[in-house]
């Protein structure tokens, strides 16, 4: 099976990711390697990771200037990640030189633009002088991404219906915010359950604290897997 969960390693230090991840199966989920364990590690964990068998989404979210930003890109591509981020907000000039950068490599990593993060709400939009709702300023990054040729967006499960009627099929969407019903909602603002986010077209489920944190992370993980099995494609 080809799963759909990419686990949020987000963990202080590359001692307790590796923990972690040796008691989980790299069969059943893939791992994302963000801002606090990478700035933590650096590279080391990314390989440490690859040799126990795991694809990595490298989230590091660039938002610079066009030439840093895909300079940053290419570095991550060296690191043989499977996927990387960039914010849509960087802009049409930013996500082009993404684009550009990685479309020099054999085999470039999937490259996906975040657009309105699942922890903003209108509130919070509007604070920072953005006056349309969090759907309708998801949409208009998501296209601005795809118009640069990027490979898919990360959106709240919310946005998913919408954008995938706007969108070509092949676009990929990516899903944080994600919580099992049983599950705490912590600092997220916009989510839903694993299973309404498949169903609605969502791609990969990013989904860290409900597996991270609990008793059994590898039992939890297989739990979220036998509820959205009968929404697996193939
Ligand atoms: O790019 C991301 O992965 C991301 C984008 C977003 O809009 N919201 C969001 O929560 N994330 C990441 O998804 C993960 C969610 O973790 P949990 O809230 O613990 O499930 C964190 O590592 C976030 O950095």
């Amino acid at each position: 099976m080809l799963s759909p969960v990419i686990v949020a390693l987000d963990f202080p230090d590359q001692q307790q990711a590796l923990r972690f991840a040796q008691g989980i199966d790299p069969a059943l989920c893939r791992l994302k390697v963000g801002k606090e364990l990478f700035t933590a590690s650096g590279p080391s964990v990314v390989d440490a990771l690859h040799q126990l068998g795991f694809s990595i989404f490298l989230d590091l979210k660039f938002h610079d200037i066009p030439n840093t930003t895909a300079q940053a890109c290419l570095a991550a591509a060296r690191l043989g990640v499977w996927m990387v981020n960039v914010h849509a907000s960087g802009g049409p000039a930013m996500l082009d030189a993404a684009r550009a950068a990685l479309d020099k490599c054999a085999k470039p990593p999937l490259l996906i633009a975040v657009t309105v993060l699942t922890s903003m709400d209108t509130a919070n939009l509007r604070a920072i002088g953005i006056g349309d709702s969090p759907e309708a300023q998801v949409l208009r990054l998501a296209r601005l991404a795809h118009a640069a040729g990027l490979d898919g967006v990360v959106a709240s499960p919310l946005e998913v219906p919408s954008l995938r009627q706007a969108l070509p099929a092949q676009f990929q969407l990516v899903t944080p915010g994600v919580r099992p019903s049983h599950a705490a909602r912590d600092d997220q603002q916009r989510i839903s359950t694993p299973a309404d986010a498949l169903r609605q077209g969502a791609n990969h489920l990013v989904i860290g604290r409900p597996i991270t944190q609990a008793a059994d992370p590898q039992r939890a993980l297989e739990a979220i897997l036998a509820e959205i099995r009968p929404y697996l494609g193939g």
